[in-house]
């Protein structure tokens, strides 16, 4: 899947959490990184990231996950020149404490950081501005904006409220055709955009009162992996020996 070709973009499914990582890199300097890679899933990414003869600079997360273990550790132990990055706010462990307003910058490309906390106090959003005039940007939104859904709002300092004037002040005021690649979908959806989720996402195209409502009756379980992968992605995922 190439959407430009001044960029090479790859969206990477791991099945039994439904998590999607996101490759990205520049085509001419090869610098590449990897946003929410899994930890089972590192040998896949791995060999995706060399058949492109790309180099892997950086792991990014979009949060301190609850559902699975960061492939961030294994991949700096077996690659050790690819940091690693979560939001500051997370109080998570990595190489690069990320806040609102940076830009984390390989090759030519640069990801725009937007704070929009609330599924968790650290959840970043990362927005790639359009490679050419008249092409989409891209947003990569985590757990905060899922398709046609959004991050629950009952555990990590879950913030409803905050959830939803984070999604409106940061996401929706991006461009209307602003591609939406969520960090999970439950029901096989890839991708979205910011017209269609403004308009057709059933949560946030409510009132914000109405919003909290439906957040605070969800009712759904606990992920299975909580309580391993916390602890573990609080270590940036390397409480494990890998070698
Ligand atoms: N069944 C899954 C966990 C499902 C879940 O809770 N997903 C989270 C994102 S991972 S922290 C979520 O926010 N879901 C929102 C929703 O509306 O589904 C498992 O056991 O791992
Ligand atoms: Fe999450």
């Amino acid at each position: 899947m190439g959407v430009s070709s001044t960029y090479i973009f790859r969206q990477l499914v791991d099945g039994a959490s439904n998590t999607y990582t996101y490759l990205l890199a520049d085509a001419h300097t090869k610098e590449a990184v990897l946003i929410d890679p899994v930890l089972e899933q590192v040998e896949r990414d791995l060999q995706v990231v060399d058949e492109l003869g790309l180099n892997l600079v950086q792991t990014i997360n979009t949060h301190c996950h609850a559902d699975h273990i960061t492939g961030s550790g294994k991949i700096k132990a077996l690659r050790p020149s690819a940091c690693s990055s979560i939001a500051a706010a997370s109080g998570a462990a990595a190489d690069i404490q990320l806040q609102h307003g940076d830009i984390i910058k390989f090759g030519s490309l640069a990801l725009h950081v937007l704070a929009t906390p609330g599924h968790t106090s650290g959840c970043l959003c990362f927005h790639l501005p359009p490679a050419v005039a008249g092409a989409p940007g891209l947003v990569f939104t985590g757990d905060a904006l899922l398709i046609r859904g959004c991050g629950r709002t009952d555990f990590q300092q879950g913030d409803a409220a905050l959830l939803y004037e984070g999604i409106h002040a940061k996401l929706f005021t991006l461009p209307y055709d602003t591609l939406v690649y969520p960090g999970h979908d439950y029901k096989g959806r890839t991708c979205s955009s910011i017209a269609e989720e403004k308009a057709h996402n059933p949560r946030l195209s409510k009132s914000k009162e109405e919003f909290v409502e439906i957040m605070n009756n969800l009712g759904l379980p606990y992920p299975k992996q909580i309580a391993r992968a916390l602890p573990a992605n609080l270590e940036d995922g390397a409480m494990f020996p890998y070698a």
